[in-house]
């Protein structure tokens, strides 16, 4: 089965100035109706380029993009438009207009399409009611908080009730906290009104807390892509072990590692935690059955899709064969590293 997005071999070339950047290399890309997707990188990896392509905002140099099974690539401006009005999106900074309410920025695109008075103010008053803001139906954008303003653009984005929501940087100008609300409120775009949502994003925590599937975008190319919670278990390259540290903090390196040494004069061993692998069972009898004490001293759990992932690590304090077949019935249950001396 083909994906509602799909990608196909995509390159993007920009020439400006004689010189060439190409800022996506060789992109396929699959994404199903009904999930939410992420796509993350660092500044400069090709997100924007990637968004804009869904869009038809910029066109490929090479490759097919296909929405819904229709390659965009070859289609007519005004075909193109058709397909854009299925396609919602919500910006970082939110793009709304200052000079109408609340009320009249999500009605400009239904008077845009045409709808007559009467059907617009019924969609608007459904609208603002899902997105929690209808108080402020009569106020202006600037008298409205961040996490507000996104409300405004994600019932904007909804109103021709598009099967596609893009979300570009959405929450990067939110406090955590607001981050969170806003995010539920996708999540909810997503389960109660079934649209298929591509979060573009520079934030791990971000794809952590809404994301089914993930795509790490690193110079224009897509390094390691599956479900969020393979992806954040098994990172395969350096990229991504980088944006899964910024959310996990379960290994200690550099000073962390240092002052851990200076405190802790035993072995130490990071050990995996997840569902599937339970060390508590080894570790408890570790004492009677190995003269070895552990301590815990550094680590991170957090929930992922219903399950625990991360990383504890111990001090392991015992004579040295004991400590040896320790962490070899550990490693019959779960990835240990000794942390070298
Ligand atoms: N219109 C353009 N003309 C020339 N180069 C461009 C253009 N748009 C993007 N680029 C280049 O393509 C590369 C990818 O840019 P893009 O904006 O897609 O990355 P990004 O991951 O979205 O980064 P950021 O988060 O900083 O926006 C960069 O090297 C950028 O300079």
């Amino acid at each position: 089965m083909s994906g509602l997005i799909e990608f196909r071999g995509v390159t993007k070339v920009f020439e400006s100035g004689g010189r060439r950047v190409t800022a996506l290399d060789g992109i396929d890309l699959s994404i199903d109706a009904g999930d939410v997707f992420a796509i993350i990188g660092y500044s400069g990896a090709g997100k924007s380029t990637l968004v804009r392509l869904v869009n038809a905002l910029e066109t490929a140099t090479e490759g097919s993009v296909l929405i819904d099974g229709t390659d965009i690539t070859r289609l007519s401006e005004r075909r193109l438009r058709t397909v854009r009005l299925g396609i919602g999106m919500i910006f970082q900074q939110f793009n709304l207009m200052r000079s109408r309410t609340v009320f009249g920025n999500v009605a400009y695109p239904l008077t845009i399409a045409g709808w007559d008075r009467q059907r617009r103010t019924e969609r608007v008053t459904e609208l603002l009611d899902f997105v929690g803001i209808t108080e402020k139906a009569w106020h202006y954008p600037d008298q409205l908080s961040g996490g507000q303003k996104q409300r405004v653009g994600i019932a904007r984005a909804l109103a021709t009730n598009p099967t596609i929501l893009l979300a570009d940087e959405a929450t990067s100008a939110l406090d955590p906290e607001t981050t969170g609300e806003v995010l539920r409120l996708l999540k909810r775009v997503n389960t109660e009104l079934g649209v298929t949502i591509l979060v573009i994003t520079h934030e791990m925590e971000v794809v952590r807390q809404i994301a089914d599937r993930v795509a790490v975008l690193d110079a224009g190319r897509i390094v390691e892509q599956g479900r969020v919670i393979d992806v954040f278990a098994e990172p395969r390259t350096q990229t991504t072990r980088r944006f899964v540290a910024t959310v996990l903090h379960d290994q200690p390196d550099g000073d962390d590692l240092a002052r851990l040494r200076t405190r802790h004069g035993g072995r130490l061993i990071t050990a995996r935690i997840r569902d599937d692998q339970r060390i508590g069972t080894t570790l408890s009898s570790a004492l009677s059955r190995h003269q070895v004490r552990f301590e815990i001293v550094y680590g991170g759990i957090k929930e992922l899709g219903g399950e625990p992932i991360g990383r504890l690590t111990l001090e392991l304090i015992g004579p040295p064969d004991g400590v040896d077949a320790l962490i070899a019935e550990l490693r019959e249950t779960t990835e240990v590293e000794e942390l070298a001396a």
